[in-house]
């Protein structure tokens, strides 16, 4: 079943688009990641879809209603991670779950939202008193204390140490499990790699690719690298002769061979008849940052304006 349905969404700002002619559909249990740089439009592409601004052209659909003329209705099904500004730094951890679960029809039990999301402990304690990832974590609790059938998580893990992020992915691939469809938006390929079943990439307000992370990983039409540390002398010619090796060079004790296809296996076949030992043997794979790469011509980092 299709949850999202997004078709041609245009929204303009001072008449110049911001979001331009963008069209996606997520399914039923999906985690869909929307990928960008800063200003790319994810996130007001994702508040077109949650009803919080306007359209200026495009048909969009949630559970099969309009985001803007049913959006009271769509909020009971919906859950929106919440900026953090806009909690009181008073308001204890157990008193907002509480208050933000009296506005739905069908609320989740927040005390075990607690448990769940590790601030159990933290019931008492107000806002302002919060680590980062404490905090994060009551805003993911608050998205889903309505029990929605989609939720949209805006810079998930941001400001959490690694092992918090981990446990974080963890929690969100329960939430799908649960059959919560997930829209997350992230500057994060790591995370988008380990979460997403497919992400959109966003890139001055367009989408320029849709796929799931692998595949957008294994399109990727540019060399790979093959580092090894050789353990006896050879001649770089060796190597260069073979075929899909575009170049070998050297970076002190390390040889770097840049090639296509299989020539990793051509590389490691011909050391060995040769009977160079090698160790410290690795292959970089391609990232989904060679992906945005790729497709766009820039660092996924680099300012819009460079
Ligand atoms: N209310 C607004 N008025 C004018 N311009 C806006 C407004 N909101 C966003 N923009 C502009 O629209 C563009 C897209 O912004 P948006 O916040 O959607 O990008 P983003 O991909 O979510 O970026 P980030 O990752 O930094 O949040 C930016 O150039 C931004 O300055």
């Amino acid at each position: 079943m299709t949850v999202i349905e997004v078709n041609g969404l245009v929204k303009r700002y001072g008449g110049l688009p911001v979001v331009n002619e963008v069209s996606f559909s997520v399914a039923e249990g999906e985690i869909f990641g929307i990928l960008g740089p800063n200003g790319a439009g994810k996130t007001t592409t994702v508040e077109c879809v949650e009803g919080l601004r306007r359209p200026d052209g495009g048909s969009t659909r949630v559970l099969g209603r309009d985001p803007v003329k049913d959006r009271k209705e769509l909020s009971h099904l919906v859950g929106v991670q919440l900026q953090q500004s806009l909690l009181p730094e008073n308001i204890k951890v157990g008193e907002a779950l509480d208050l933000f679960a009296s506005f739905y029809r069908t609320p989740k039990d927040w005390r075990a939202l607690l448990e769940e999301w590790g601030l159990a402990e933290k019931r008492q304690a107000k806002f302002g008193s919060l680590s980062g990832g404490q905090k994060q974590r009551l805003f993911i609790a608050l998205a889903l204390v309505g029990d929605p059938k989609v939720a949209f998580l805006d810079e998930l893990t941001t400001g959490l140490d690694p092992a918090a992020r981990r446990a974080t992915w963890e929690l969100i691939k329960r939430v799908r499990a649960a059959g919560v469809t997930v829209v997350l938006v992230s500057h994060f390929m790591d995370e988008v790699e380990e979460l997403c079943d497919r992400v959109a990439v966003f890139d001055r307000g367009r989408i320029v690719a849709l796929d799931s992370p692998a595949n957008l990983i294994s399109n990727v039409d540019a060399d790979q690298h093959l580092r090894f540390r050789p353990l006896a002398p050879f001649d770089d010619a060796l190597l260069t002769r073979l075929p899909g090796v575009a170049s070998v060079s050297r970076s002190g004790e390390q040889v770097i061979v840049a090639g296509r296809g299989d020539f990793a296996v051509a590389v490691t076949s011909a050391l060995a008849r040769d009977q160079v030992p090698v160790a410290e043997l690795r292959i970089e794979q391609h990232t989904l940052d060679d992906a945005f790469v790729a497709l766009t011509g820039r660092a996924f980092d680099a300012k819009e304006d460079a």
